[in-house]
């Protein structure tokens, strides 16, 4: 499982500032991200710049312009040869618009997370969210839309894999992912089980994007949109219901309600599957900075112990209730609904 820089050497003088200073790294990638240099170099002629080209292409100060791309260089994001800077291989592969894109979640978590983790003593103190604006209104607004859109499919892209090894899926046709955003789960499922139809449930601002982004993934003809309110409407039937990054956004009663919420829209033989971070019993940094992205951007939200989520599918009905760790310090709860 991938650790974030965790203490390892009790006796290493420098250990606890670099610790401390770990902010420094992330934020040299998050702007990099943001002001585009690894897309910027993969369109340079040659794919590399020197820092004159670059920095002109960037718009950047001349002031600290090399410093910036050496320390790139040190974080293994570019390389420089001959005063001429080019993409890392991981950056080349995973900073650069593309199928194996990862930035969308880090260009989100730059404009969202980092100023709420900068009040996280206040969140701690206060038990109260601290990012600034509002959900629904961003939903409205059609960049920061496509900015959040783009951060849920790099974080439930690389889960597919495990999702369709987790459960035997070609006894099953439906499916309906709740909370599914613009339906890039639900799309890759689709993609990887021809014969399942699905529907993402989400709100009503998500249609659009939904509709254009199951052409794009080639399955605008299987995947269905349903607006509306998880908590005021009824789910959309299915063998199969996924409620993936949703309970963790809300308080222990709302998660309930929805877990008998989707025991009701899963077909008898069926299954229900959650997947959410999840710190178990011993302490797991990346299901625990999950969970405080909970305390520092949602009233109510938190991650929960795996057991707990088995214990709620248990009591709505579900029965052969199963744990299964997936990457990026998620954990996935299955569950069949007798028949
Ligand atoms: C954190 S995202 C999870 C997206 C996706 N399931 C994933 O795994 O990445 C939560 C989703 O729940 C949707 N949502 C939040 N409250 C909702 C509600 N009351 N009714 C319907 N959808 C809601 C949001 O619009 C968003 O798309």
């Amino acid at each position: 499982m991938t650790t974030i820089n965790p203490l390892t050497d009790p006796k290493d003088p420098f250990g606890i500032s670099q610790l401390g200073l770990g902010f420094a790294s992330a934020k040299l990638l998050l702007t990099a991200l943001e002001l585009g240099v690894f897309s910027t170099l993969a369109e340079t002629a040659d794919s590399e710049a020197a820092v004159e080209e670059l920095r002109a292409a960037l718009g950047l100060h001349p002031r600290a312009a090399t410093d910036f791309f050496d320390a790139l260089v040190a974080l293994g994001l570019l390389e420089r040869s001959s005063g001429r800077y080019r993409n890392s291989e991981a950056a080349q592969r995973y900073l650069v618009r593309g199928e194996s894109y990862a930035g969308g979640f880090l260009e989100g978590a730059n404009f969202v997370l980092y100023p709420a983790w900068g009040r996280l003593t206040q969140a701690l103190r206060t038990g109260a969210p601290q990012a600034e604006g509002d959900f629904e209104a961003m939903l409205s607004d059609p960049a920061a839309q496509r900015v959040f859109l783009a951060m849920q499919d790099s974080l439930s892209a690389p889960l597919v894999p495990y999702l369709l090894g987790a459960v035997e899926w070609s006894g099953w046709s439906t499916v309906t992912d709740v909370g599914g955003a613009r339906g890039n789960l639900a799309g890759l499922l689709l993609r990887a089980q021809p014969q399942l139809t699905g529907r993402v449930f989400d709100r009503p601002q998500n249609e659009t994007p939904c509709a254009e982004h199951a052409r794009t993934l080639g399955v605008g003809d299987r995947l269905a949109f349903t607006g509306g309110d998880f908590f005021a409407d009824e789910l959309p039937e299915a063998d199969v219901v996924v409620i993936g990054h949703v309970l963790a956004d809300f308080s222990l009663e709302e998660r309930k309600v929805l877990i008998d919420k989707a025991f009701t829209a899963v077909r008898p033989g069926g299954a229900l599957l959650v997947y959410d971070p999840m710190p178990g019993d011993k302490p797991d940094l990346p299901s625990l900075v999950a969970s405080l992205h909970m305390l520092v951007m949602t009233p109510a939200g938190a991650g929960y112990h795996p057991g707990d989520c088995g214990q709620w599918m248990l009591q709505a009905g579900f029965t052969g209730v199963a744990e299964h760790e997936l990457p990026l310090g998620n954990t996935l709860v299955t569950g069949r609904k007798p028949r």
